[in-house]
């Protein structure tokens, strides 16, 4: 997909120390990073370098400790709880490892509640989005089951159709495919690819490098510090065993 160099989401000199521990953590330390418009960036590194507390600091899921996030320019760090949530219902999907579903609700109504919350004034537009969502992701035979009673790729399926049911600009996961067998991995990450190519602006955490090699660009974080990045250009299923292979080399240059 073609970039503009148009700049949706930046941080500058972004900094998370937790004070919950004792001696206070600091676990992200001036993290300055520009995500362009429609961009698929990859965040990686070790477990435990920063990667989560990243994403959930830029997505407004957490407040960092110091430095700003710009989100089409407005500077999220100065908005009040309520404003936040408002701007994260209207622009933002997330995506986590485990699905985090009501398991007394369907699948359907599990994907429609937050659009509902969202806009409920309007209920018809929001259901029959949700309909066409479940359906092009290959999980409209599936909506009237209970959360139990689907694979965990449907299930995935099933959290990227809920982060998308209220038509955000840009979609944050957090390791989606990290429970995952290797099937169901290929399954999840064609349907984001999928998302991507229509235009969603996709931040991702991951520790899979045949996930990571279908980003536009990788980031690799060590002990809080973004110390390299390395852009892979525009995805072709042609080359995808070239990119894996050249994004491995440099994962072990980094030390991964
Ligand atoms: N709420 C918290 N309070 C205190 N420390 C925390 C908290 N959340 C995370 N940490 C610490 O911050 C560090 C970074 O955690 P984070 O989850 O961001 O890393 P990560 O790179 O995503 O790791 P992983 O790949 O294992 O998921 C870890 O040392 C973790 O123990």
């Amino acid at each position: 997909m073609p970039h503009d160099d148009h700049v949706t989401l930046e941080s500058r000199d972004l900094a998370k120390t937790y004070y919950s521990t004792d001696p206070p953590t600091k676990v992200i330390d001036g993290i300055g990073l520009a995500v362009r418009k429609g961009e698929f960036l990859v965040v990686m590194g070790a477990s435990g370098s920063g990667k989560s507390t990243l994403l959930y600091n830029i997505s407004g899921m957490d407040r960092p400790t110091n430095g700003n996030v710009f989100l089409e320019g407005r500077d999220l760090t100065s908005l009040s709880e309520k404003e936040m949530s408002r701007v994260r219902l209207a622009e933002m999907g997330f995506i986590f490892q485990q699905a985090y579903f009501l398991n007394n609700l369907t699948i359907r109504d599990n994907i429609l509640l937050p659009a509902l919350k969202g806009a409920p004034k309007e209920k018809e537009t929001a259901i029959a989005r949700v309909d066409t969502l479940m359906e092009r992701f290959g999980i409209a035979h599936v909506g009237q089951h209970g959360i139990t009673q689907v694979s965990g790729g449907q299930l995935q399926r099933a959290s990227i159709c809920r982060a998308l049911a209220g038509e955000p600009s840009i979609l944050f996961a957090d390791e989606p495919t990290g429970s995952l067998n290797s099937s169901m991995t290929i399954e999840v990450m064609d349907a984001l690819m999928d998302v991507h190519s229509e235009g969603t602006t996709l931040v991702m955490v991951t520790h899979d490098p045949a996930c990571a090699a279908r980003a536009d660009r990788v980031i690799y974080l060590r002990d809080g510090l973004l110390v390299d990045c390395r852009d892979l250009g525009t995805w072709s299923r042609e080359q995808a065993t070239q990119r894996e292979d050249d994004l491995l080399a440099w994962l072990r240059e980094m030390g991964f």
